[in-house]
């Protein structure tokens, strides 16, 4: 079975609160609120991606130093094996902006169940729960 290497970040805000994205129409999965984030590429390591993706997707500019690894999910998706490194951020440049005409929310970790996420993603609700 493929096997798919994503980093993700749960970005927290000065009132605790974690961004989650809304998957596009069009893209699999699509309407599922997720972390930002996406796929490593070849040659990359996990912090190279989510800088990129964060500057693709959300406009910001965030530093390798301010990626803290919080826990991982392997998880088999009917068509893949999905590898998910779930980092923690809190201090980033620039404003958060969708750039991709992706819905973003702001939501408090308690709230995330309340909004429908990849079935990868419900394990690592806790730990941001935990967080605070
Ligand atoms: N970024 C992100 N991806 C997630 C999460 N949960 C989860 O199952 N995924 C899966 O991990 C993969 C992330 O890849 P991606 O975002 O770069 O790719 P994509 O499906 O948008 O397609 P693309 O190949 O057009 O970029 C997707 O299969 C996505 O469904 C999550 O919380 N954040």
């Amino acid at each position: 079975m493929r096997s798919v290497l994503v980093a993700a970040v749960a970005l927290i805000d000065a009132d605790g609160r974690v961004l989650i994205a809304q998957r596009p129409e069009g893209k699999p999965m699509a309407g599922l609120w997720e972390f930002p984030g996406g796929k490593v590429e070849a040659g990359e390591t996990p912090e190279d991606a989510l800088i990129r993706e964060l500057d693709e997707e959300l406009g910001i500019h965030v530093k390798a130093a301010c990626l803290a690894p919080l826990n991982f999910v392997s998880h088999r998706y009917d068509d893949f094996h999905l590898l998910m490194l779930l980092h923690v951020c809190r201090r980033w440049d620039g404003s958060v902006t969708g750039r991709e005409g992706q819905a973003l929310k702001w939501v408090k970790p308690l709230k995330l169940r309340e909004f429908p996420m990849p079935a990868a993603d419900l394990p690592l609700i806790p730990d941001l729960i935990e967080l605070f």
